[in-house]
């Protein structure tokens, strides 16, 4: 497998983790097994570090709704399979605008499966729009997808004008997992470009973090060994790099949690309802898996800053 097919096949890992939880009750998505058909059971400290990961973005994009509204748009960096779209109207959020982007191999494995799903296809029907479909692109009145590589900001831009971007919209940027594959210097351009052309943005970020002691060797190890060469890693390193990021490329601000404080701030129900679905035997395991991501949120604009997800 060369190194961008290996960077596209994460994708498969994360939803396949994402429909296991599901199924497992961790929390609820009606949409990720028309995405995900197969997978192998994971363990519960892998199913718990992905609860936390799905409750810590939640809260940020919780929070960003409550700031703004409906009058809003989402742009989900390396979507991958997210389902997010469908869960926000399910709960009765019609945001203006919401961006699926990711490789266009990726794009077209998600276009395919909401073309032939009646359930997907009929959230995004609206009396003001038909829905458009090409191989790897999908555009109906406020859901796209888009396929084009992050590291080209021409195409970038190019490609969300397509998809009705509105740079005066407060917008919320997700990426979860996506900047460690990328290059700093097409991340640091991809920051900039969105602090120069959005209004008031926020970008919440999850990925590794703690990225320079012995347990973090192993991950990098076994990620590398699969052909995934990690470029963005050195922004993984600590708090302060992942912060730092995010300041140098003209954000206002950035805070950074790592995932052992997200669990930690869910409330205690909540976690003794999970803790009960399955038996843990390692705790420190799952301890060390938690504290080696983080969840960074960084903002522009006044209106979005403060956010507090613990
Ligand atoms: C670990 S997966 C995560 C998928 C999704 N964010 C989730 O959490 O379920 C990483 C995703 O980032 C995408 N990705 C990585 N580098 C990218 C790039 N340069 N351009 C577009 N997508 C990229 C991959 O194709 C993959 O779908």
């Amino acid at each position: 497998m060369d190194s961008l097919e290996a960077v596209q096949s994460t994708n498969d890992d994360a939803s396949e983790c994402k429909r296991c939880a599901v199924d497992l009750n961790y929390w609820k998505d009606k949409y990720i097994h028309f995405f995900v058909r197969h997978y192998e059971r994971k363990t519960p400290e892998i199913n718990r570090g992905y609860f936390a990961r799905v409750c810590g973005v939640n809260a940020v994009v919780k929070s960003f709704l409550d700031k703004t509204g409906n009058k809003c748009q989402i742009i989900n960096l390396g979507c991958g399979f997210d389902t997010l779209y469908w869960r926000l109207k399910e709960n009765n959020f019609n945001i203006s605008n919401f961006i699926d982007v990711d490789f266009p191999t990726v794009t077209a494995r998600k276009c395919h499966s909401i073309k032939r799903n009646n359930v997907l296809l009929q959230s995004l029907h609206n009396e003001d729009g038909e829905i458009s479909f090409r191989d790897t692109d999908l555009h109906s009145f406020n859901y796209h997808i888009t396929g084009v590589d992050l590291r080209n900001i021409n195409d970038l831009e190019y490609k969300l004008l397509q998809c009705g971007v509105d740079y005066n919209l407060p917008t919320l940027f997700i990426s979860e997992c996506v900047l460690i594959y990328i290059e700093p210097s097409y991340t640091q351009r991809l920051l900039m470009w969105i602090t120069s052309n959005f209004k008031q943005a926020l970008f919440v970020n999850y990925e590794q973090m703690n990225m320079n002691d012995r347990f973090s060797e192993v991950m990098i190890k076994n990620l590398r060994e699969r052909g995934c060469a990690l470029a963005g890693l050195e922004a993984c390193k600590t708090k302060e790099t992942q912060k730092q990021r995010f300041l140098n490329c003209g954000w206002s601000g950035c805070r950074v949690w790592d995932m052992m404080q997200i669990y930690m701030s869910i409330p205690g129900a909540e976690r003794q309802r999970i803790e009960a679905l399955e038996f843990l035997d390692e705790q420190e395991l799952l301890f060390q898996l938690l504290q080696h991501y983080a969840i960074s949120v960084a903002w522009k604009g006044d209106l979005l800053k403060d956010v507090d997800i613990t």
